[in-house]
């Protein structure tokens, strides 16, 4: 926890960059209100690399979504959502169901890195051939300007009746995108540890536990990972094999931060995410072997030309429910 001068400096907003820093987090927030990038980079200089930049942005979208839909609006439509389905539930049962991790499987039309992945892009069709073919949950991509996705998605999504439990994936930096998320159908939600002080993450994760969402909080180094085991309540770990930094994918990331760290995980009963840059039945061998008990996959489903069937070619054999 922080001690009380911290605490006041979080309070006050002065600082927070200076906590985030002593915390080993390298992306940098504006906190202040703004009209454009144009106004932030006045105050801030040029992003240092392109997750800073998107989270300039997501300030500025926050900022917006917050005028047009007042926090208080978005709580009340959160508690009248449709309860929640069990995220990490559906990872346990389909990893013991199917002997191979349970999968993830993302609706992502473009990425900053690859660019358009799929032209003739029907996030409802492809959600359901997803849960046809066993996937356990969804990712449902919810930033607009660089992975062309919508939180319109996720609801058409939900609403379509679709049940694999949904995840929000979303640059979380304000606790309105949680109940917005909410209120549109999510059952989990992103939180990305290279982004967010440990006051964010147990302030958000309190909000999730309110609102029956799953948090899934994400890492990529051995410095996140050692923060995000030193919090209370966390249930499910992402590692990212992309660095959000510079694009770097390697799957040996997962290995090495479980080799480390493996133990302490198991014995807290934290299941893991293995994330990005997996291609075929080898890449989830081992990732698998690493000890993950899920894997979240977009690209290399979302790019071919029927991606539930895509899903037994990842896995090398056809998924179960
Ligand atoms: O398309 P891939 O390489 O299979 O990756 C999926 C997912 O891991 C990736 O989209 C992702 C992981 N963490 C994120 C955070 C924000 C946006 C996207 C992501």
């Amino acid at each position: 926890m922080l001690n009380a001068v911290e605490l006041g400096q979080w309070e006050s907003g002065k600082s927070v960059n200076d906590i985030a820093a002593c915390q080993g987090i390298r992306i940098r927030r504006h906190c202040r209100p703004a009209a454009s990038m144009a106004e932030v980079e006045a105050e801030m200089g040029a992003p240092r690399n392109i997750l800073e930049k998107i989270i300039w942005d997501k300030e500025i979208e926050v900022a917006q979504g917050l005028a047009r839909n007042p926090l208080e609006e978005v709580i009340e439509s959160a508690g009248k959502a449709p309860p929640t389905r069990d995220f990490y539930g559906a990872l346990a049962a389909a990893h013991k169901r199917n002997g191979v991790p349970a999968l993830i499987a993302e609706v992502k039309k473009a990425s900053p890195s690859k660019g358009v992945l799929r032209e003739n892009f029907d996030p409802v069709q492809i959600a359901q051939a997803y849960e046809k073919h066993g996937a356990a949950c969804l990712s449902i991509l919810t930033d607009e300007k660089y992975f062309q996705g919508s939180f319109e998605n996720l609801q058409k999504v939900r609403k379509a009746g679709v049940k694999c439990p949904l995840l929000c994936k979303e640059f979380v930096v304000d606790k309105w995108q949680i109940y917005y998320a909410r209120a549109m159908g999510a059952d989990a939600v992103l939180l990305i540890a290279a982004v967010l002080t440990d006051l964010d993450i147990k302030y958000f994760l309190r909000i999730c536990k309110e609102l029956g969402l799953t948090a899934l909080i994400e890492v990529h180094d051995e410095r996140e990972m050692e923060r995000v085991l030193a919090i209370n309540g966390v249930q499910l770990i992402g590692i990212n094999n992309r660095s959000l930094e510079t694009f770097i994918v390697d799957t040996s990331n997962t290995k090495t931060l479980l080799e480390k760290h493996g133990d302490a995980i198991r014995e807290k009963g934290i299941l893991v995410v293995g994330e990005s840059g997996l291609f075929n039945p080898d890449d989830v061998a081992y990732v698998q072997n690493a000890g993950v008990s899920a894997v979240l996959v977009g690209e290399s489903l979302v790019k071919q030309a029927d991606p539930g069937r895509a899903i037994a070619g990842l896995f090398g054999k056809e998924l179960v429910h």
